[in-house]
C-alpha cells in the first residue's frame, strides 16, 4: 500500500475530525446525562451559565424562577452547578441531609485568602474546629451572666453617648465605630497561655495538642482566618439588625408604646434587664422574631456543597453541585404567614397573648447540625440591647423625614437609606 502526501493529509484530517467529534459527543452525552440528573431550571449562556442574568436582590428572583420551575430547581453558574432549595417543606428535609453539610472547595479569594476558616471547612476538620469554638466560647463564658454583664456594660457607655448628643445625629455611623472600637480594646488585653481566657487561648491551647498531628487545621492561619470570622459573622450582623428594629420603632411608634408598657410592668425603667426576662416579655420577643423575620437580613444560605449524590423532594442533587436555601421565600410564604408583606409582631403570640412561639420554618439563623452558632448571643444581644434603649429613650426620626423600609443588598439585606434619630430621654 501506497502513501502519498495526500492520502496522508486525508488520514490526519479524518482522523483528527474523529477525534473531535468523539470528544464533542462524549462531551455532549456527559453534559446531558447530568442536565437530566438536575433538577430543571432556566438555560444561561455558554461557560458562564445564568451567572450574567443574576440581580442584586437575587432572594426574590430565585422566587420568581421557583414559581416557573418548581420549589427545587437548579442553573450553571459558570462551572458549577448550582441548586435552589424552595419552600420550607424542602429546605427542613435538607437541613437534615448530612450530605448537604459541605461548603464550596474552592476559597473565596484565591491567591490573597488561601486559608478556609470553619465556616468555609467541609468534613472532619470542620468539626473539629466547629466543636473547640463552641465548647471554648461556652466554658468562657457564651450565655453565662458574665457575658450578660458585659454587654450591659457594653451597652451602658453607648448609651451614655447616646444622652451627651443634644442634636439629631446618624446613629447608624456610631453604632458601627462603636463597635468597632469594642472588638480592637478586646484584642489588645494581655493573653495568659496558662489559663484559657478566650477563644484565642482556646485555639492555641488545642494547637499545641495536635503539634504532631499531620494534616491538623489548627494552625495560626486557620486561627487569623477564624477570628476575623467572627468578627465579621458577629458584629455586622447584630448592628444590622439592630438598625432595622430601630427603623421599624419608628416607622410603627405604637410598637414602641407596646413594648416600653410591658417593660413597666414587668422588670420597670431602672432595673437593667436580664436574659431570664425574655420569658416575662412576650410582646418584646414577638417585635424580635417579626423583625428577623421581616428584614431577613440572610435571606439565602451560606452556599452549601453535596458531599455525595443525594436526593432532596424527591429531586437528584448530584455530588459536588452547590447547593442554596432560600430562607426569603420561606419568611415571605403566604402559606405560612397571614400577609408575610405587613411587619405584625403580634403574629408570633399565642392567643391569649400570654407567650410568644417561634416557630420552627423562622429560619434566620438556619438550622439543623451547620446552624448558626452565634444564635442565643445574638438573641440575648437584642433583647438587651432593645430593652435598654426603650427602658431610657423615646426613639423617633427628624420630623418631616419619611422612614423607608427600602431594602438595599449588599451580602446582608441591609436599608437603603437611614434616617437621623431622635434620642428622648424617657422621665
Ligand atoms: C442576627 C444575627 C445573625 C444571623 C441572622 C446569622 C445567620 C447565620 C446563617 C444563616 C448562617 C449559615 C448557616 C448554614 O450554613 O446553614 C450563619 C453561620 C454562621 N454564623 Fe451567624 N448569624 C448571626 C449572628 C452571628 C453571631 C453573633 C456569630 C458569632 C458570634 C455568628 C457566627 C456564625 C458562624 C461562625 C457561622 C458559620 C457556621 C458554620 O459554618 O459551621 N453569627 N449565621
Amino acid at each position: 500500500m501506497f502513501f502519498t502526501v495526500s492520502n496522508v493529509n486525508i488520514f490526519l484530517v479524518k482522523f483528527f475530525y474523529g477525534l473531535v467529534t468523539l470528544f464533542l459527543v462524549n462531551h455532549v452525552i456527559k453534559f446531558v446525562q447530568r442536565v437530566r440528573k438536575l433538577p430543571p431550571g432556566p438555560w444561561g449562556l455558554p461557560f458562564v451559565g445564568y451567572l450574567p442574568f443574576l440581580r442584586h436582590d437575587s432572594q426574590n428572583q430565585m422566587t420568581e424562577l421557583a414559581a416557573k420551575y418548581g420549589p427545587v430547581f437548579s442553573f450553571k453558574c459558570g462551572k458549577f452547578d448550582l441548586i435552589v432549595i424552595n419552600q420550607w417543606k424542602f429546605i427542613k428535609e435538607a437541613l437534615t441531609n448530612e450530605h448537604l453539610l459541605g461548603r464550596p472547595k474552592e476559597t473565596i479569594l484565591p491567591g490573597v485568602i488561601d486559608h478556609h476558616s470553619f465556616a468555609e471547612m467541609t468534613g472532619e476538620p470542620w468539626k473539629q474546629q466547629r466543636r473547640i469554638a463552641l465548647t471554648t466560647l461556652r466554658d468562657v463564658g457564651f450565655g453565662k451572666s458574665e457575658m450578660e454583664d458585659s454587654i450591659r456594660d457594653e451597652i451602658k457607655s453607648f448609651s451614655e453617648v447616646l444622652k451627651s448628643f443634644k442634636e439629631t445625629f446618624s446613629l447608624f455611623k456610631k453604632f458601627e465605630s462603636h463597635i468597632i472600637d469594642e472588638v480592637d480594646e478586646h484584642r489588645k488585653k494581655d493573653i495568659d497561655d496558662n489559663s484559657i481566657k478566650d477563644y484565642i487561648d482556646g485555639f492555641l491551647n488545642e494547637m499545641s495538642k495536635r503539634q504532631n498531628e499531620k494534616d491538623s487545621s489548627f494552625n495560626l492561619d486557620t486561627l487569623q482566618r477564624n477570628a476575623a470570622l467572627f468578627y465579621g459573622a458577629g458584629s455586622d450582623t447584630i448592628s444590622n439588625t439592630l438598625k432595622w428594629m430601630m427603623l421599624y420603632l419608628v416607622k410603627y411608634p405604637e410598637y414602641q408604646i407596646k413594648i416600653r408598657d410591658e417593660i413597666k410592668q414587668t422588670i420597670g425603667l431602672n432595673r437593667q434587664p436580664e436574659n431570664v426576662d425574655r420569658q416575662q416579655m412576650p410582646f418584646t420577643m414577638a417585635f424580635i422574631y417579626e423583625s428577623l423575620r421581616f428584614s431577613s437580613i440572610v435571606p439565602l444560605n451560606l452556599l452549601r456543597r453535596a458531599t455525595e449524590d443525594t436526593k432532596v423532594g424527591g429531586y437528584s442533587i448530584p455530588k459536588d453541585s452547590l447547593v442554596v436555601f432560600n430562607f426569603w421565600s420561606v419568611h415571605h410564604d403566604p402559606n405560612l404567614w397571614d400577609n408575610p408583606e405587613l411587619f405584625k409582631p403580634e403574629r408570633f403570640l399565642n392567643e391569649d397573648k400570654s407567650k410568644a412561639i417561634k416557630p420552627p420554618y423562622l429560619v434566620a439563623f438556619s438550622g439543623g447540625r451547620r446552624v448558626c452558632p452565634g444564635e442565643s448571643f445574638a438573641y440575648l444581644q437584642l433583647f438587651l440591647y432593645l430593652v435598654s434603649f426603650l427602658q431610657q429613650f423615646e426613639i423617633s426620626a427628624e420630623s418631616g423625614k419619611d422612614i423607608s423600609l427600602e431594602r438595599a443588598y449588599y451580602f446582608l439585606v441591609r436599608q437603603k437609606s437611614l434616617p437621623n434619630l431622635i434620642f428622648k430621654s424617657v422621665d
